[in-house]
């Protein structure tokens, strides 16, 4: 039995915050485990130095759901972006050490390959319609079969998911938060323009995707699935805030374009009611911030049951070690969607090299024993932890808006 001797917490900025847990065992082996909450990271950090780690000495590191339920219902406070998030990245963890143990791959410790390779779908942003539609072209060329496109929305200086000229799209952008204006009447004006280009330019071979970002109302996202359902979307994501769950049986009764949600989800009690009710197609629930593969795949099993299929988040915030857990997880679930791909800056990538990798529009975890990531430590050190925030968004006449 490989006993837990030892875990520490990396934090490191290789052109974006990253938080790490790497547990070691008596036997030698290590486990990764990404702790990384954009924005709030040291919350996480401080969570598990001071309050977990203390708590995993001393343990079998086999025992996956006992060390899960022992920090879940052990913590009292239940649920929250913050415990789930430590929660996930002793779980990755340990699924790694498993992995190694076993000399097997973690999808193979999950049932096996469910099929070949992961869907996966990038991102195509731009100023304008013709330089999103441009970028869409080159990311199909380079065998994307499933893009996203978000563009800039004329009368507004900046819109989500649209990079700075020149520049690589990181949402934590400040120091501070920086301030956005929002116009849902204009940017309900140029989204079906987008879309409209888009299949003109690409046909009808490639999966189209939106993100609407939480920024409309249930009445005006029902508006938009409506307005887009000529161009066959794969989804809309996000196409209201979900606290409310039952939003989403209005927007539901109104448009046939398929709607995704979940990417701030916590627990499996934040989807079960859309999923019960059937008001989603996809859920973007991610190892990372819902409480790890164990956690996930309760998620996706409630999930199946209703023909809700997975399309987790994989935002550049989400560490290589995560994007991993998320491959093992995709590969091996049943009701597997999709999964988002927006490709680590080659800094990232060296300081967590890993065996995934992308091939014509899908991706592999690879056949490495455990989760395939590793992290070169003394390269993690030279990146120190930079705060960084998400920025915030007001209506034209400064009221405070989702972002
Ligand atoms: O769909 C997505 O990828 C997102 O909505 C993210 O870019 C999100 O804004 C970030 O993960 C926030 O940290
Ligand atoms: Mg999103």
């Amino acid at each position: 039995m490989p006993t837990i001797t030892d875990a520490r917490v990396i934090v490191t900025s290789p052109g974006r915050n990253f938080v790490t847990l790497q547990i070691t065992c008596d036997d030698g082996t290590t486990g990764l485990g990404d702790a990384t909450l954009n924005g709030r990271e040291l919350s996480v950090a401080s969570y598990l130095e001071d309050h977990v780690v203390p708590c995993l000495i001393g343990r079998d590191a086999h025992r996956i759901e006992d060390v899960w339920q022992y920090l879940y219902k052990g913590a009292y406070w239940r649920r929250g972006p913050v415990t789930m998030t430590a929660i996930a990245a002793v779980d990755m963890a340990l699924w790694d050490i498993k992995g190694k143990v076993a000399g097997l791959p973690v999808y193979q410790l999950l049932g096996g390959a469910a099929r070949d390779s992961c869907l996966v779908y990038c991102h195509a942003n731009g100023t304008t319609i013709a330089d999103t539609i441009e970028t869409a072209l080159r990311h199909r060329d380079e065998g994307y079969r499933a893009i996203r496109l978000q563009c800039g929305v004329p009368g507004l200086a900046s819109t989500y998911g649209v990079a700075k000229q020149g520049q690589r799209y990181e949402p934590a952008d400040g120091d501070l938060p920086n301030e956005a204006v929002w116009s849902t009447e204009k940017y309900l004006r140029i989204v079906p323009e987008l879309f409209a280009a888009a299949r003109e330019a690409l046909g009808w071979d490639v999966h189209l995707l939106h993100d609407v970002h939480h920024r409309l109302t249930p009445i005006e996202a029902a508006r938009l699935g409506k307005d887009l359902e000529p161009y066959r979307l794969f989804w809309i994501e996000d196409a209201t805030p979900a606290e409310n769950q039952d939003a989403f049986r209005l927007i539901r009764q109104h448009t046939t374009t398929p709607l995704a949600v979940g990417e701030v989800f916590n627990s499996i009690w934040d989807a079960k009611h859309l999923i019960e009710n059937q008001l989603i197609d996809y859920i973007r629930a991610t190892v990372v911030h819902a409480g790890g593969i164990t956690h996930l795949r309760r998620i996706a099993a409630l999930a199946d049951l209703y023909q809700v299929r997975t399309g987790c988040h994989g935002a550049t915030d989400l560490s290589p070690v995560a994007m991993a857990a998320a491959l093992h997880f995709g590969l091996s679930v049943p009701n597997f969607g999709i999964q988002e791909h927006m490709p680590h800056s080659a800094e990232t990538d060296a300081v967590f090299p890993h065996a995934y990798r992308f091939t014509d529009g899908t991706m592999h975890p690879g056949d490495a024993p455990g989760l395939g990531v590793s992290i070169d430590t003394d390269l993690a050190a030279t990146h120190a932890y930079k705060r960084a925030y998400l920025p915030v968004n007001r209506l034209e006449d400064g009221t405070l808006w989702s972002w």
